[in-house]
């Protein structure tokens, strides 16, 4: 059985259209599927949550952006996911998760994979978690700067406008520029796996990567892997703004690594204190602000249809 959860406002209404062109195919192959429409924020957590409660053996699509198949993981991890295979087609402006599992982006193709897989692996979910809060992820937790750049995503009329035009993946670049003259670097802590401690007295963000990208294609940890179990993370921790300026660019071709002050690790627990409280994010989406954040993986991967 094939069950299809759809934002129809991704991608500022183009997942609509995109849904249209999908649902013409299943038509054309006679499908037996389910489709429903998310209504608003928090909707695909809990339209995911009752079909996997149904236990029956499944494919569950999201066809949506990368902020959709965060609330659809977040709504399966609340029971059984284990007879369900995650299928995806993005239609969202970031589209981090699809290129970091190398998934087309061409509509048409993805409905054949979906159909006939050639693939099907195992992928980690990656938890945040900040007191008793959790939120689970499965590209990438980020605190401080690049979660500023998230937050500011989330409400901006920007994304629409860009979106217009086909550029809605420019939004990330262009609320960056903003915030790297209004963000202020802050004094973190970091701990991997209960031992070593690094300090960082002017961070400007850490990024922990299940996915080698986010922010609409900054390839931040170029050898995370999905399924090894680990958060890799990129630490902005000792870089001037203009630095940082100089060195996005360079991170959506995995070069930023060369730069003093960036750092790159890997661990199973991932400790992170801060000054004081700051953004953060779960693959684009707000989990708060905080001033503690622990990130790990969850024991129980998922299986979802890859490239
Ligand atoms: N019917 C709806 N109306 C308005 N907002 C919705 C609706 N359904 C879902 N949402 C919200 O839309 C937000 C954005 O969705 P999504 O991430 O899928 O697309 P996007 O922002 O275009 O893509 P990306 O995250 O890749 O940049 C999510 O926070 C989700 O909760």
């Amino acid at each position: 059985m094939y069950y299809f959860i759809i934002n129809p406002r991704s991608r500022s209404g183009k997942g609509q259209e995109i849904w249209d062109n999908v649902k013409k195919r299943l038509d054309e192959e006679n499908l037996e599927y389910e489709a429903y429409f998310t209504q608003r924020q928090g909707h695909a957590a809990e339209l995911a949550h009752q079909i996997a409660a149904l236990s029956i053996p499944c494919t569950l699509v999201v066809v949506g952006g990368d902020g959709t198949a965060n609330e659809v993981v977040n709504g399966l991890v609340k029971t059984v996911y284990t007879h369900i295979t995650l299928g995806y087609i993005p239609t969202g402006s970031g589209n981090d998760f699809a290129r970091g599992l190398g998934l087309t982006k061409d509509t048409k193709k993805a409905v054949e994979q979906i159909l006939a897989p050639a693939c099907i692996e195992k992928m980690d979910i990656g938890i945040a978690q900040s007191d008793k809060e959790k939120r689970y992820f499965l590209i990438s937790a980020g605190i401080g700067f690049d979660a500023s750049i998230c937050h500011e995503a989330l409400h901006s009329g920007l994304k629409d406008l860009l979106n217009r035009y086909g550029l809605g993946k420019l939004t990330y670049a262009a609320i960056a520029l903003k915030q790297l003259f209004l963000y202020r670097p802050c004094p973190v802590d970091i701990r991997l796996d209960k031992k070593r401690i690094s300090r960082f007295p002017r961070c400007f963000f850490v990024a922990g990567m299940n996915l080698k990208y986010e922010g609409g294609g900054c390839k931040f940890c170029p050898d995370a892997d999905h399924s090894d179990g680990k958060i890799h993370i990129c630490v902005a921790g000792k870089l001037s703004k203009l630095k940082i300026l100089t060195m996005l660019p360079t991170a959506f071709i995995g070069k930023h690594i060369w730069f003093k002050g960036i750092q790159i690790e890997q661990g199973h627990v991932v400790e992170i204190i801060s000054r004081r409280p700051l953004p953060v994010h779960c693959d684009g989406e707000s989990f708060g602000f905080r001033s503690s954040l622990s990130l790990r993986t969850a024991p129980e991967q998922i299986s979802v249809i890859t490239g």
